[in-house]
């Protein structure tokens, strides 16, 4: 039976998208990357290692929000394990983000402005702080090479209306509480995510993309969290320690891994999966 190749629609840092009739194939590859930067050695396995992953989140969040997995099996061969065939919507044009911790760009606006996209924070407030809760700090979907940039609540309601934006901050606060929560008694703090929505034809909005994921998210190890100070990242700190200690100039090519750096980056996926699941990868 001669099957139609499937079309490569969008080739993003770690994952690809190719259209399969009226359906998509979201693929992930084991390419990492750091600081922004696509490393040239794979990690193997960390495709297939993230998509079961975010399939299981998926089904876990299913009583939240329907999603757009068709099939976790249904792809084709030389993708087996890590894609997955999802239905095409129509994608919400705004970068839904929850922070239950100070870091990153978010941390940088903060010691700026007070606030982050528009949110108000306690004054005090420092490097991995936790926030007295969880917020909704949106920004925009900005082109392949240059960084999202925070925009506020009220920028959301005069881009899809108030009613959806009100959706869309309940639906991502819902996801990172979720994930934050049971991650938490397995000891990895979640201190951000991201998450891609979409509407399907009937208008429902639809969870998209890969969920709660180190590629989505920022994984912290618990037990080494010290507000105050840079937490150590789950999944790539080993990777950014070692690279640094080559004298790495990251305008320059990533440089290529060590076998050892290789296998230890590989075991933190697998533990990521396992601690997270509860089941043996
Ligand atoms: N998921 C999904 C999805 C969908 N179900 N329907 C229509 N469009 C999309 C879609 C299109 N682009 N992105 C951003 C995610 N990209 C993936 C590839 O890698 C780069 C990031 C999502």
């Amino acid at each position: 039976m001669y099957l139609a190749p499937v079309e490569l629609l969008h080739s993003g840092k770690v994952r690809d998208l190719y259209a399969d009739g009226d359906d998509l194939i979201l693929v992930a590859s084991d390419r990492v990357s750091v600081y922004d930067v696509i490393l040239p050695t794979p990690i193997p396995d960390k495709g297939r290692i993230l998509t079961q992953l975010s399939v299981w989140w998926f089904d876990q969040l299913g009583d939240l929000l329907p999603n757009h997995v068709i099939s976790a099996t249904d792809v084709p061969p030389e993708f087996a394990g890590r894609a997955i065939r999802c239905r095409r919507l129509q994608m919400v044009p705004v970068e839904c983000v929850a922070r239950g911790y100070l870091t990153g760009g978010g941390l940088t606006e903060y010691r700026a402005t007070g606030s982050v996209s528009g949110v108000s924070l306690p004054a005090g407030l420092d490097e991995a702080s936790r926030l007295p809760e969880p917020i909704f700090t949106p920004s925009t979907k900005a082109p392949a090479g240059q960084h999202d940039e925070p925009i506020s609540f009220s920028a959301v309601v005069e881009t899809v209306g108030a009613e959806t934006a009100e959706r869309l901050r309940e639906i991502t606060l819902g996801v990172y509480e979720r994930g934050a929560t049971l991650a938490a008694e397995r000891g990895i703090i979640i201190a951000d995510t991201k998450i891609e929505l979409g509407w399907a034809p009937d208008g429902t909005l639809v969870l998209a993309d890969e969920v709660l994921t180190p590629d989505s998210s920022r994984f912290w190890p618990a037990d080494s969290w010290q507000p105050g100070r840079p937490a150590f990242s789950f999944d790539k700190q080993f990777v950014r320690d070692w690279a640094a200690g080559t004298g790495w100039d990251k305008r320059a090519p990533g440089p290529e891994l060590p076998d050892d750096m290789v296998e230890r980056t590989r075991a933190r996926y697998v533990e990521i999966y396992e601690r997270l699941t509860g089941k043996p990868w």
